[in-house]
């Protein structure tokens, strides 16, 4: 199926990399973001330690830097912000909006779209928010379940604050654009080869589709 090019440019976050050839693959195909996960029970989990020479890595290669968490404490978010400065926060969990605001960064809420049956509802408590990272989650597996939910039209007014993630991959990536209207796409599982790995091909078919229905980035 051919879908019709946007004169939208679409931005990409590369989410849960794990090493150093995978922030410099994401870099060489063109991301805009790159995502580091905070979140021991996760497989993509990096310690601060781990972190840091990766975060510096994308900065050098002008890629926003996200940290994510999910139901941490204040004390380790505060760490991970003090010791390695990301760009953007990004929330997996039951934070509250006051929780989220506290650390004088930008901040992304994911909104579990697999238990939430008003997720704009749910968004708009997060006002304060940069972006809403509507993802699949809602059960065990808090984020990067490699798993889709039913997509549809997002309103034009929330366009701009909408990043859709959960279970995206180059073979569906046109369809979510197309059926969302979103500009800001995140993924994970997709483009990885194996858990917690990324493949540089998966990263550059990724980029390639988003740029047949995109207006290139100035
Ligand atoms: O990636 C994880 O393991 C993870 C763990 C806990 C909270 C969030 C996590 N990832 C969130 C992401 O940003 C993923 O990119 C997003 O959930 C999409 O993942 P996927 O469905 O694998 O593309």
């Amino acid at each position: 199926m051919t879908y019709q090019p946007s004169n939208q440019v679409i931005r990409i976050k590369f989410c849960g990399l794990t090493n150093s050839a995978d922030v410099l693959a994401a870099a060489d195909s063109g991301a805009d973001a790159v995502g580091f996960v905070f979140v021991s029970q996760s497989r993509r989990y990096l310690t601060t330690e781990q972190a840091v020479e990766l975060v510096n890595l994308a900065k050098k290669h002008d890629l926003l830097t996200v940290a994510l968490f999910a139901n941490q404490s204040a004390e380790e978010v505060c760490e991970v912000v003090a010791r390695i400065e990301p760009e953007v926060l990004q929330f997996h969990g039951d934070e509250s909006v006051i929780f989220c605001e506290q650390f004088d960064r930008p901040y992304w809420k994911a909104i579990p779209m697999l238990s939430t049956n008003d997720w704009l509802a749910y968004a708009k408590q997060y006002a304060s928010a940069d972006a809403w990272l509507l993802d699949s989650f809602g059960g065990s597996q808090i984020g990067g379940s490699g798993t889709k939910f039913v997509w549809f039209e997002i309103p034009s007014i929330y366009r701009n604050k909408v990043i859709l993630a959960g279970g995206i991959d180059a073979s569906n990536v046109c369809q979510a654009i197309a059926e969302t209207g979103v500009t800001f796409i995140d993924t994970s599982s997709g483009i990885e080869s194996s858990p917690g790995v990324k493949s540089k091909e998966k990263m550059q078919a990724m980029v390639t589709q988003i740029r047949s229905v995109s207006r290139e980035p100035e």
